[in-house]
């Protein structure tokens, strides 16, 4: 028996550790930043100060003076949870998701019957409700098993922060003996993975008739390179094997969801012929549809402080880019920050424009971060390209031309384009760019298109930060890039 795959981390930049700091640092950055209140108030109709009294220092206000002043201050926001993204909200405030709830509420109310539900691949892009969707169906099962005397469970990892297959069955591990109530009796590290996988199906067959498994993010879950599979194929074979087997007695189902709309392409004939699910596809939701869901949440705020134009704006905004929820929940929440921040009695329209922006500059930089000098190139010759065409495109065959002269330009490593190609494929895992393949007819070749959910000025603003990028000139770059696109036929 082998020693598990704990040697088995990502070498990949971009690797999740580096997200999770970003990530982090995007919640709370809207917290952190400077206050705008200026504390040294100025009454216009105090007596004139003699010279000498205003050369003398004022006693600053003491810090529990502060903090009691921004206490007494009146919020806009009531409550805050509501525009917390990782809250999961009420069914009630569940809105333009009536398909897939059906869809999903049929597939798995089998559980209710005392029967294994099928298992499903839930995919589309990021924050179409997937996860919110699942959750809430979970929780309603849930609560009429309990009635039923059926011992239902649902164990679910997020896959985006587990960098191998070992890792990952021990989160599982965890999750189903918290839901259970029980102790974990196996150590995550120093131990062969079949050990991690035995302890879940002692937990799973001691405490539950049946188990919905729900892997959010399945596709970041690579696992380790040299390994012939994903290491997200090697988990569904397994877990879904398992429920056919004799390893586990309850019924399990495994609800896999994932971004990429390709991920099935990639798991391996043995995961596909033993996890074979039903498919449920997730749409962008378009300005209406985020205008409804944000009006759901408009009780977040007091009574009558946000100006009749903030949700329509930015239900506008985040309908730009992908059509995601959260980032429309983000910008409600990041302008409301904004506007108590500065004291205002209203949320305005301006607060949704800062707040686009900082949102936006969030995002980017939570995926540039973590991501390696030639990533960066990559991305910036391509957002280069997209940020001097008219519908903010650009093709593979012209990024790459723009590539070449940015790494002649800092001397760095050049990429065969098929390599530069694969790159930027790499970061549609990020949604943050997408691409469809395109051709000018018969006699020319294919290309990649590539398109950029958010603006290509903020990637390009955002990359200028490394210093080995700032050092090449942004007017040079420009001229190159509209050469370039002139030269494209
Ligand atoms: N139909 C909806 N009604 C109300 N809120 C929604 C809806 N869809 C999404 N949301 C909210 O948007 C946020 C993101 O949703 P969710 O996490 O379900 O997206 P997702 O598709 O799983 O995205 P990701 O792949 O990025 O995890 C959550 O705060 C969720 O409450």
């Amino acid at each position: 028996m082998g020693i598990d795959d704990s040697d088995d981390s990502s070498d990949e930049p971009g690797s999740p550790e580096d997200e999770t700091t970003a990530q982090a640092e995007l919640s709370g950055a809207s917290q952190s930043e400077p206050s705008q209140q200026s504390t040294a108030s100025h009454d216009p109709n105090s007596e004139p100060q003699s010279e000498e009294e205003t050369d003398s220092e004022e006693p600053s206000q003491s810090i529990e003076d502060m903090l009691l002043e921004f206490d007494n201050q009146k919020g806009l926001i009531r409550e805050r949870s509501l525009l917390d993204p990782n809250y999961v909200v009420e069914e009630d405030r569940i809105v333009g998701r009536d398909e897939q709830l059906q869809e999903i509420t049929k597939m798995l109310r089998v559980a209710l019957g005392d029967n294994r539900p099928p298992n499903l691949f839930l995919y589309g892009p990021s924050g179409t409700g997937k996860s919110l969707i699942t959750k809430a169906v979970c929780h309603n099962i849930s609560r009429i098993c309990e009635d039923r005397d059926i011992q239902f469970g649902t164990v679910e990892v997020n896959c985006q922060d587990l960098d191998t297959l070992g890792i990952a069955v021990y989160e599982l591990v965890q999750q189903a003996a918290e839901e259970a109530g029980v102790a974990v009796e196996v150590p995550k590290h120093g131990v062969a993975t079949k050990e991690k996988w035995d302890e879940l199906y002692r937990i799973v067959n001691d405490h539950f008739d049946s188990v919905v498994f729900v892997l959010d993010e399945l596709d970041m879950l690579v696992g380790r390179r040299d390994k012939q599979e994903p290491a997200y194929s090697r988990l569904l074979y397994q877990l879904s094997r398992a429920g056919t087997n004799d390893d586990l007695n309850a019924y399990i189902s495994v609800v896999a969801i994932s971004n990429d709309t390709k991920m099935m392409e990639s798991v391996g004939s043995r995961a596909v012929s033993s996890f074979t699910p039903e498919d449920v596809h997730f749409d962008d939701y378009d300005a209406n549809q985020l205008q409804a869901i944000l009006r759901r949440r408009q009780d977040a705020f007091n009574d009558d402080v946000v100006d009749d134009d903030v949700i329509p704006l930015a239900a506008a905004f985040a309908a730009q880019t992908h059509g995601d929820a959260r980032k429309a929940i983000d910008l409600m929440r990041v302008a409301g920050e904004l506007a108590e921040r500065e004291g205002d009695t209203r949320v305005r329209e301006k607060h949704v424009r800062t707040a686009q922006e900082k949102v936006e500059k969030n995002r980017v930089l939570e995926v540039v971060r973590g991501i390696s000098t030639q990533k960066k190139l990559c991305l910036y010759a391509t957002a280069a390209v997209a940020s001097q065409t008219d519908g903010g495109s650009a093709r593979s065959t012209t990024g790459y031309q723009v590539y070449q002269y940015l790494t002649d330009a800092i001397g760095a490593d050049q990429y065969h384009q098929e390599t530069y190609v694969n790159k930027m494929k790499e970061l549609t895992t990020y949604s943050l760019v997408d691409f469809e393949r395109r051709s000018h007819g018969p006699s020319s070749g294919m290309f990649l298109e590539f398109q950029f959910g958010e603006r290509p000025e903020t990637i390009l603003e955002t990359l200028r930060e490394d210093s080995r990028i700032e050092a090449v000139s942004e007017d040079e770059v420009t001229s190159v890039v509209k050469a370039q696109i002139r030269n494209q036929t």
